[in-house]
């Protein structure tokens, strides 16, 4: 870009994506009110286009010296990936031909009787994407002008913009086909859709694009190799803006002469996870490519330390010069919070420790002034430094009693006292479930109600006693409904927990909390992950009393329910100064006297819930092992104190876990319940080849949708898994937690589940 080219004295400035929520979770509501009806779709568009700008110009105030467009979305990227190239399923066609906005959030979210597409992480994140659902033979052509309208929005505004779109090879990696297919067979369709839209937005005056191609960052086999090589060699041939290649979330290693050797005009690579790469991406750089140094962690919201990221700049300078560096956090913004400035409850020490989406924009200034030679921004850098040194010494980031115990943990901590095989039979006798028995994953709908009496707790207008007869009110009628329906383990419904881990980490220890440090999850879906900054110690029971009230309430059992140590792990900000490993087991140590007083007080079953142990394996092979190692462990030392009589359920969801079913069994626990329904099943392929000792109960009812499944097609997916496992293993259950339901949606597809139990276990029993 003539634009993009520097204008000033320092590297340009860029990211690559910015959180779309708003500051206010402002598209949260718009959207929320739109699909209740409650407002149009002008009032919706509005409102996304209101954010868009703000953010812009939130930016360039920061400092950027350009923006991305198209980052933006209503929903989720990938998904518009595949609408903008028509790759819509066949089921939502008639839908989106009527109103093209009701199609695309029944692909998203269900609805209109279809349900929707499959949902899973976005690589090694807590954030969730669409998966394109494809077919050998798929056509694609473009459809609408989403990149280009935003550009054009941008430009309106005097921005120097820059439209983003997932690469070819990243989209088909990341899509599925549902005969089995492989995606990447379709590279040769899809790219002259990709090439035309470059061309477009070249005639347009478009003058930089970027293609993010996160899957560089992933081991490749020779296929997709070639892909790559292949497609930008067309992307390259025909009239286009200047390419800037996004790579992020580890390091190119075995790609990048691959990556170097793309016909690209810019690469972008990340160095806050992968720094070591500097060196050889400089070495293989053709002359007069633009390196995008993402030096800033665009994971985590600790600021920087500048004796690690401005040795690297500078060398990157001294052999690009000012004019081909620019200056980016690692990846898009989107898995952080807008602005650290709104967090004026969190303790001054603390803030000052932190840099949220624009905070890093900032501090990308700072390092672009000092590299120019701007004496005060090198000044206020080493004044960082100074504070990120101080912070080791601050009370509670090293506790001796944490370390001490944890040095001391024998290795028998993380064993039960008998094999699964023993511990199966004594709870049979203790628990005398029937066959097929039912249970949910926890959660409840949470509510209006619910939320706002949390809100008003919180804000000091409802107290204790009010606010605890609430829940204990909540809780016995979660217990009526689950009596009504007829289901065999119950649970108390969480309606105390505003999130399976914020919940936790408000009453451990080392944690810290935002008011409006939200990320978005999937849709509009947020959480608002705690901040570990200090050492992890538990000083109260966190769950006893709800758990103990419930089952006061029932003769049947009751299910504790935790937050396994890793996921507590993987969905907070980790402090960047101890091995996540390390942060895991004082975590780990904290739930093992969690479930010991659970036990204590008369809970027969816990559920410790792990659905973010795929979330946190390396995205490359070689270094999966060594966290598969530790993070079952950590499971293992939080379950491991339990008599045996005690069943530990295990819970997991959002995710693929066929290739971490080994993992997934070491973990010994006596249940495991899988998200499935889906997928229609296809988790129980891998139970073909891997015999798994335990229960299983891969879930039945897919909760993400507001459609209420029918007793026919639950059945179906039973009969499904009783082909693969034994009766006696099975457990019936949804795919996850209920709280994003209403009850309306969940009393009935509880019911239909309950009696597709029924009925097959009458099956069962007339073929004994
Ligand atoms: C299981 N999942 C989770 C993931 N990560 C987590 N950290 N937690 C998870 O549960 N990752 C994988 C999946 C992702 N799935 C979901 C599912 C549902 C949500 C969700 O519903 N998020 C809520 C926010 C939850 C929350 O913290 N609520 C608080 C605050 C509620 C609130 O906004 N209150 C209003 C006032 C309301 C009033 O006055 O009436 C306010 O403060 O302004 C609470 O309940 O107390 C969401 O709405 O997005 C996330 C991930
Ligand atoms: N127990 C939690 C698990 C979600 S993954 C719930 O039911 O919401
Ligand atoms: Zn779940």
């Amino acid at each position: 870009m003539s634009s993009q080219a520097n204008t000033t004295t320092h590297p340009h400035i860029t990211y690559l994506g910015f959180p779309r929520m708003g500051r206010r979770r402002e598209l949260k509501r718009a959207l929320e009110t739109y699909w209740r009806g409650e407002t149009d779709a002008a009032a919706l568009l509005a409102t996304a286009r209101e954010l868009r700008q703000r953010h812009w110009q939130q930016a360039r105030t920061a400092g950027a010296c350009s923006v991305p467009v198209n980052d933006f979305s209503l929903y989720d990227h990938v998904l518009d990936t595949a609408v903008l190239f028509d790759a819509v399923p066949e089921r939502y066609r008639a839908l989106r031909q009527a109103d093209p906005l009701a199609g695309y959030f029944a692909m998203a979210r269900g609805g209109h009787g279809l349900h929707a597409l499959e949902m899973t992480k976005w690589f090694d994140t807590n954030y969730h994407y669409l998966v394109p659902e494809l077919h050998a033979g798929q056509r694609f052509q473009l459809t609408g002008d989403k990149p280009l309208a935003e550009w054009r929005e941008a430009q309106a505004f005097g921005l120097d913009a820059r439209p983003v779109l997932l690469g070819p090879v990243s989209f088909l990696r990341l899509a599925k086909t549902t005969d089995g297919s492989d995606p990447l067979a379709l590279l040769d369709a899809l790219l002259p859709a990709y090439a035309q839209l470059l061309q477009q937005w070249a005639d347009a005056g478009v003058p930089w694009v970027q293609l993010d191609e996160p899957c560089l960052a992933l081991d490749l086999d020779p296929a997709s190799r070639e892909a790559y090589a292949h497609a930008y060699a067309v992307l390259a041939r025909g009239r286009t803006p200047r390419r800037l290649l996004a790579t992020y979330f580890g390091a190119l290693d075995d790609n990048l002469a691959l990556a170097a050797s793309l016909p690209v005009d810019g690469l972008h690579i990340d160095l806050a996870r992968a720094p070591e790469q500097l060196d050889a991406v400089l070495a293989a750089l053709p002359p007069g490519r633009v390196l995008s140094a993402g030096v800033i962690d665009g994971r985590n919201i600790w600021r920087s330390q500048p004796t690690r990221v401005l040795p690297l700049l500078e060398k990157a300078i001294a052999k690009l010069g000012t004019e081909h560096l620019w200056l980016a956090p690692s990846c898009s913004l989107l898995h952080v919070p807008i602005d650290a400035a709104q967090e004026t409850t969190l303790a001054p020490e603390l803030r000052a420790w932190l840099a949220f989406a624009l905070q890093k924009l900032e501090e990308l200034k700072q390092y672009a002034q000092t590299l120019a030679g701007d004496e005060a921004a090198r000044a206020a850098l080493s004044g960082q430094s100074a504070l990120l040194a101080a912070r080791a010494k601050a009370p509670g980031v090293q506790r001796s009693d944490v370390r001490a115990r944890l040095n001391a943990l024998s290795p028998q901590a993380a064993q039960r006292r008998s094999a699964l095989t023993h511990r199966r039979v004594v709870q049979a006798q203790a628990l005398a479930l029937p066959l097929l028995p039912t249970t949910t994953i926890g959660s409840f709908p949470q509510t209006d109600a619910l939320r706002h009496a949390r809100a008003e707790h919180r804000a000091g207008r409802l107290n204790n006693d009010a606010y605890e007869t609430f829940l204990a009110e909540e809780i016995a009628q979660a217990l009526r409904h689950q009596e009504a329906i007829g289901l065999d383990v119950l649970v108390h419904g969480e309606p105390e927990r505003n999130d399976m881990v914020e919940y936790f980490g408000e009453q451990l220890e080392g944690f810290a909390f935002t008011r409006q440090g939200w990320v978005q999850s999937y849709g509009s879906r947020c959480v608002k992950p705690p901040l570990i900054w200090g050492d992890v110690a538990r000083t109260a029971p966190m769950t006893v009393r709800w758990s103990a009230y419930a089952q006061s309430l029932t003769e049947k059992p009751v299910k504790g329910m935790l937050t396994g140590p890793v996921t507590v792990l993987q969905w907070s900000f980790v402090r960047d100064d101890l091995p996540r490993e390390t942060v895991c087991r004082q975590l780990a140590l904290a739930l093992r006297d969690e479930v010991h007083d659970l036990e204590h007080a008369g809970i027969q079953v816990i559920q410790i819930d792990e659905p973010a142990l795929r979330e946190g394996l390396p995205l490359r092979q070689a270094q999966q092992a060594s966290y598969l190692a530790w993070a079952v462990q950590c499971f293992r030392i939080a379950a491991g104190g339990v008599r045996d009589t005690t069943q530990i359920h295990t819970h997991m969801c959002y995710a693929e876990f066929n290739d971490i079913l080994e993992a997934v069994a070491a973990l010994d626990a006596d249940v495991i319940s899988i998200e499935s329904s889906r997928s229609r099943m296809e988790l129980l392929t891998a139970f073909e080849q891997f015999r798994y000792p335990g229960d299983i109960g891969p879930g039945v009812y897919d909760i993400h949708s507001p459609r209420i499944p029918g007793h026919e097609e639950i059945t179906e997916l039973l009969r499904k898994a009783l082909v693969v496992l034994d009766p006696r293993q099975l457990w019936v259950n949804p795919d996850c937690g209920l709280k994003t339901r209403h009850w309306a949606e969940v009393i009935p597809a509880l019911e239909a589940m309950v009696n597709a139990a029924r009925a097959l276990r009458g099956e069962l029993a007339l073929q004994d």
